[in-house]
């Protein structure tokens, strides 16, 4: 069994680069996690890159050498796994790490080079990027929300984090520029200056949204799909089960138009939603955005040193080092069944693993469309499709500039919508922007700055191109997205940049084997909050899901709680935990019930 510990910070600064300024927690243990490794993403690359020497390749651990060890910890193949994990996104990972933690023998399978998925980075030319976004929640040493502390601490790692002073500064029509400051009092003063004449309205949703939080915050976080957990915190906090029960079929958006009339600082809800959901908050449930909208003061914002790549790191090893395993370039082509029982996967290359569950970590549309292979599809995921679409994926830009572009005590992330609110959902029509460097210097060479700017975009926008049109679109958008940065924050951005890398929703698609590059499920209409979004089991017995297409979607900390939820109902199917085989047929019957009238 491997049992390498060193500081995380070792790893976290490469030779050359500054050390982070801006004080965080203390250095605490890492998880037995090598020096770290390096594979590009492959997202297309244009302009010039910096004269810094190619992605330094010294201490990098090949895939090959990560799959030996895994394979060396887990005393080889051929036998039968208590569970096998396909994908390592940050919901697989959790799932299988829990599951690990508890005893049993997981194996993750994972298509690409290394673990995480959307959660994953690549290193070009001296810098580190994130591939999905920077804005983390569940890492505070507070409450029962911090997901990721948890889940990193079930296999005995911590990470050394930054806190960010200010989750999102929103830059909006008719210039109104809100910043979400890590205090509540100090956002409710900022937004209240803004809408002297809503303040019971503001206090109003948000003081609902607390109520909504605090409830949560107080439970324990197990699975809903599990009775003798359920009714065991019915038991013990009847009152926050209550309200959580009241609020589960309910939407942000009617909550807030009990408080406020104002129609701006309704859009205002509805692009604090967007950033949760990828929908208004008509469409996105309550306890979803209280959640978020709590837990970034609460909590609070942290970004991991070295970069989020490092979370998905430490849990690998933190599987392995519980004595699981995790095997790299292993693309799950198969679920198979026998007796209309899960039993196990098969490789695109052939190889064939066995277990008791098997837990897809891919998407259920990938899942049940393509992993799957049954005549028909069964009612339940049927219902799911009913309720929800695909989200849009997104263009993404990686950019490398110099320093001296960013004005003193720029924010680290940024929401820009320039004119008109109508254009917030639109593709293309609000922009994310992560400045990572912002926090943690050590991702870019010194001098520079990264920069993540993404914004939505639908595969369809994408397709029939040859690859001289998809070059020239890229090139065009992201060529317009720019000069709205530039135009909005950031003058002499354009003549500022040294690298730059754009992602399209084919990238994503390809990368993250994700279908149509889709960031998980919308609801088609307005829903019936979180009522309809499945857990974890399936209608095919020993077959979970886990990640964003399940309870209660997308976002990294969501994805967490799915795996953790996901974890205790397979413990207790497995044998790990106890179970109550006459109160799960009940609690399931209802449960899928409930999703039907959804
Ligand atoms: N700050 C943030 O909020 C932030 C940042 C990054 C990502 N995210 C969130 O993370 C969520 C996704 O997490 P997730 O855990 O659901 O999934 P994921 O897409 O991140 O990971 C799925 C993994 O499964 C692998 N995979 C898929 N099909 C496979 C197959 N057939 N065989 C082997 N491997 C396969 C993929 O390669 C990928 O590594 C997104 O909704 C996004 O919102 C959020
Ligand atoms: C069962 C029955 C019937 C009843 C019962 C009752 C009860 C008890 C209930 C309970 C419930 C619960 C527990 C729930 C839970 C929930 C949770 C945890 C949730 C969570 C969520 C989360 C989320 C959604 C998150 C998300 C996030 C995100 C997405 C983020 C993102 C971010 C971004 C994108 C960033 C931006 C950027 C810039 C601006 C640059």
């Amino acid at each position: 069994m491997l049992s390498v510990e060193f500081l995380a910070t070792v790893a976290a600064f490469p030779r050359g680069i500054a050390r982070p300024k801006t004080p965080g927690s203390p250095p605490l243990r890492g998880c037995g996690e090598r020096n770290g490794w390096e594979r590009s993403r492959g997202i297309e690359t244009r302009k010039k890159r910096i004269g810094a020497t190619p992605t330094a390749m010294a201490g990098v651990l090949s895939a090959k050498e990560e799959e030996g060890g895994a394979v060396a910890a887990a005393g080889g193949g051929g036998d039968i796994y208590d569970a096998i994990v396909i994908g390592s996104g940050i919901g697989g990972l959790v799932a299988a790490t829990q599951l690990a933690a508890k005893g049993a023998r997981v194996l993750v399978l994972e298509k690409y080079l290394i673990p995480g998925g959307s959660s994953g980075y690549y290193k070009r030319d001296g810098y580190t990027f994130d591939v999905g976004s920077s804005v983390m929640f569940g890492f505070s040493d507070k409450g029962n929300l911090n997901l990721i502390t948890q889940a990193l601490a079930a296999v005995g790692c911590r990470m050394q984090t930054i806190p960010d002073p200010t989750t999102v500064h929103f830059h909006l029509p008719s210039d109104l520029s809100i910043r979400v400051h890590r205090e509540y009092d100090d956002f409710a003063a900022e937004l209240i200056s803004r809408f002297p004449h809503e303040e019971e309205g503001v206090l109003g949703f948000y003081s609902e949204c607390w109520k909504i939080f605090n409830a949560l915050n107080s439970l324990e976080l197990k699975s809903l799909e599990e009775p003798i957990y359920l009714f065991g915190q019915f038991f013990r906090k009847p009152l926050e089960c209550l309200t959580l029960a009241y609020y589960l079929p309910q939407n942000a958006g009617n909550i807030a138009r009990k408080y406020i009339k104002d129609p701006q600082l309704l859009s205002f809800i509805d692009a604090e939603c967007f950033i949760v959901s990828t929908v208004n908050a008509m469409k996105t449930p309550m306890i979803n955005a209280s959640m978020v909208l709590c837990e970034r003061h609460f909590g609070g914002i942290y970004y991991p040193v070295g970069g989020v790549g490092r979370i998905p790191r430490a849990l690998a090893r933190g599987l392995v080092d519980k004595g699981s395993r995790i095997l790299y370039k292993a693309n799950v082509t198969k679920i198979m069944l026998e007796n209309g029982k899960a039993v196990g996967v098969r490789l695109s290359d052939g190889r064939e693993f066995f277990s008791k569950t098997v837990i897809s970590n891919a998407t259920r549309w990938d899942t049940f469309g393509k992993l799957l292979k049954v005549d028909e599809l069964p009612k339940e995921e049927e219902n799911f499709q009913r309720i929800y679409v695909k989200s849009p994926s997104f263009l993404s830009m990686h950019l490398g500039v110099k320093a001296e572009v960013l004005p003193p005590d720029t924010d680290c992330h940024h929401f820009v919508l320039e004119d008109d609110w109508e254009r917030l959902e639109e593709p293309y029509g609000s922009i994310f922007l992560s400045i990572p460097t912002v926090l943690d210097p050590s991702l870019a060479p010194e001098g520079h700055h990264i920069l993540h700017v993404f914004t939505t975009s639908s595969i369809d926008d994408w397709k029939g191109l040859s690859p001289k049109e998809y070059e020239e679109k890229k090139r065009r958008i992201s060529d317009q997205i720019i000069t709205r940065l530039e135009n909005k924050l950031f003058p002499g951005l354009k003549s500022s940049i040294l690298f730059e890398e754009v992602g399209t929703p084919r990238t994503h698609r390809r990368f993250l084997a994700r279908q149509d590059g889709t960031y998980g499920p919308m609801p088609r209409q307005i829903p019936k909050g979180l009522l309809g979004m499945p857990f974890n089991t399936t209608s095919i017995d020993g077959l979970y899901c886990v990640g964003d297409s399940c309870f209660p979607g997308q976002g990294v900390i969501a994805v967490a709680f799915s795996g953790i939820m996901c974890a205790n109902r397979v413990a207790a199917d497995i044998g790990f935990e106890r179970k109550s085989p006459v109160m799960d047929a009940a609690l399931l019957r209802l449960l899928s019930w409930f999703r039907s009238i959804a």
